[in-house]
């Protein structure tokens, strides 16, 4: 469970998120929504402790981040910009982060297998494709098989196997009952896997509740985020 609580975030005393208050509850794949500069990963870095909020709260199981005492099997993340080292082969930065987090090591291959990298596990992440690189950040977060996932655009960059494979994964893990919230700009392809969808737009959040109510009375899911978000032009970037 995720629950965030009034959050308020402002760069240079212009709010990125303005009194913000979400759950996300498990068994479910929720979509966070909004267009480019909404605030969607300003919330994720808050959640995730890399961002000191100006007022509210960002809690995962009840606690904040900081305050959880096995961070990485309890939340498992990826968030834009938080690559491995690219000389370093993919099973050796997965097996390192295993290591300092008292993960077991077959967990490692565990991951790799699900993401599907098995056969590309010992080559260095330079060679990588931008999809490699971001199935291998997926499997950094499944490592600590965690009770909560926060995946930032995670089919960004995958070819339509790659999406498959992500969405299959996210809704199979929502279905154990943990919990998954995933951000995304691109709203016909979250309405493919996520159940309920927050949608946020300047900072605010304009919509919350199961993806398929949201449509009603918009004719499309498309007019529908386009009216949410005031950006009928899909000047954001949808
Ligand atoms: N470190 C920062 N310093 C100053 N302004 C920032 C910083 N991070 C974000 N912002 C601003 O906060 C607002 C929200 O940005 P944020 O990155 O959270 O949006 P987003 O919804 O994740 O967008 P995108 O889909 O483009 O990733 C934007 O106006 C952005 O310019």
């Amino acid at each position: 469970m995720i629950e965030i609580t009034r959050l308020t975030k402002r760069y240079g005393g212009k709010p990125a998120v303005d009194d913000v208050s979400f759950t996300v509850r498990p068994g479910r794949v929720t979509g966070f929504l909004g267009p480019n500069g909404a605030g969607k990963s300003t919330t994720l870095r808050v959640l995730l402790g890399l961002d000191r909020p100006d007022g509210g709260t960002a809690l995962i199981g009840g606690r904040r981040y900081r305050d959880l005492r096995h961070p990485l099997r309890t939340v498992g993340a990826l968030l834009d910009g938080a690559g491995p080292v690219p000389e370093r082969r993919a099973v050796d930065h997965l097996t390192w982060i295993a290591q300092s987090n008292r993960i077991p090591r077959r967990r490692v291959h565990e991951v790799l297998e699900l993401v599907g990298l098995t056969g590309a596990a010992r080559q260095r992440v330079k060679g990588y494709s931008l999809g490699m690189r971001q199935r291998l950040g997926i499997a950094a977060a499944l490592l600590g098989d965690p009770e909560v996932l926060v995946l930032d655009e995670p089919v960004n960059g995958l070819d339509p196997e790659g999406v498959r494979r992500v969405r299959d994964l996210l809704r199979e893990y929502a279905a154990s009952g943990r919990t998954v919230l995933l951000s995304s700009h691109l709203m016909a392809e979250t309405a493919e896997t996520a159940d309920d969808a927050i949608v946020i737009a300047r900072g605010r959040i304009v919509a919350h509740g199961p993806l398929a109510g949201l449509s009603a009375g918009h004719g499309s899911l498309e007019s529908a985020f386009f009216a949410l978000t005031g950006d009928r032009e899909g000047r954001g970037g949808w």
